[in-house]
């Protein structure tokens, strides 16, 4: 390790969604997949289901026209090196290390992502950080289950929901049901997800309560998926008979995950607000040899 030579970097998690933080704020950072994978390789790198690069969104050529309207731009990767579009539990991070950094104060701010940009809000004294992560887009809003998955000898009925990002949500009996998760789960039919699926297996705990475990696209299991539970509360509360832009009235899930728990609620508009804790717990510098 060639100590202060190398890029500074933070480590963060989100109910154990966890991340290596880059702040490159003028976009300098050449970051290809498999610098990303070496950094994210729990024994000899750093460790992460993901990436977060902070870059200002006027110094991204992706991010450049959100710079009116967000300051930062969260570059994501997953642990494998490829791109996806958003991270809810990397956005709340993302804010966590702005307010860190003293690039942002608690309240609120925008943040840019691949999805467009999304609201944050910061609680004072290192509280919860709530995302506004947009709408969900439901294959067939009625509550038809028009897809399928399979994991570990069982097959279930799912939902198709875009968070941003691609999810199939199944309902299942018991969260062990769904095996080791060591491969992914099979979609059918594949063609529904040409870009790959995070694939999101649920149980009821109670009344607008539920538990999940995801199978994310790019990362393998994890701990939590902060778009997959926003997927999961609006296949439960369409299941359950709620839906707040219908009705007029906002509803609220909790939705727990292997690494913690989720607020979520859907409002009457449509606006999916999901809140949670987001920590810091390192930092220092990459040694030079994980990266290009
Ligand atoms: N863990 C994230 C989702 C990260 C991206 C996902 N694996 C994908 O490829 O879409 C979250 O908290 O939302």
């Amino acid at each position: 390790m060639t100590s202060a030579a190398g890029v500074p970097f933070l480590k963060g998690h989100g109910t154990e969604n966890d991340f290596v933080i880059i702040p490159d704020p003028d976009g300098v950072l050449d970051l290809p997949p498999e610098a990303v994978a070496r950094l994210c390789d729990r024994r000899a790198g750093i460790g992460g289901d993901g990436v977060l690069r902070v870059v200002r969104t006027a110094a991204h050529p992706e991010a450049r026209p959100m710079a009116a309207e967000a300051e930062w731009f969260m570059d994501y990767r997953n642990s494998d090196g490829s791109v996806a579009e958003m991270c809810g539990n990397g956005a709340r991070v993302f804010a966590r290390y702005l307010e860190h950094a003293g690039l942002a104060q608690p309240g609120d701010l925008a943040l840019a992502t691949r999805a467009g940009v999304r609201r944050a809000h910061i609680a004072k004294n290192g509280g919860d950080v709530t995302i506004a992560m947009g709408t969900a887009e439901l294959a067939a809003p009625d509550g038809g289950t028009e897809i399928t998955v399979s994991a570990a000898g069982h097959t279930w009925p799912a939902r198709k929901v875009g968070m941003g990002n691609p999810h199939a949500v199944a309902f299942v009996a018991d969260l062990d049901d769904a095996g080791r998760l060591l491969d992914a789960p099979e979609v059918h039919p594949a063609s529904a997800y040409p870009d790959g699926v995070n694939v999101e297996f649920v149980v009821t705990r109670g009344p607008r309560h539920v538990a999940l475990r995801v199978h994310e696209r790019g990362a393998g299991e994890t701990r939590s998926c902060g778009t997959g539970a926003c997927a999961v509360m609006v296949a439960a509360a369409r299941r359950d008979g709620h839906d707040p832009r219908r009705d007029g009235v906002p509803v609220t899930y909790t939705v727990d995950v292997p690494g913690g728990r989720l607020e979520i609620t859907e409002r009457a508009d449509g606006e999916i607000e999901m809140t949670g804790p987001a920590v810091l717990v390192a930092e220092g510098r990459i040694d030079p040899a994980l990266l290009p």
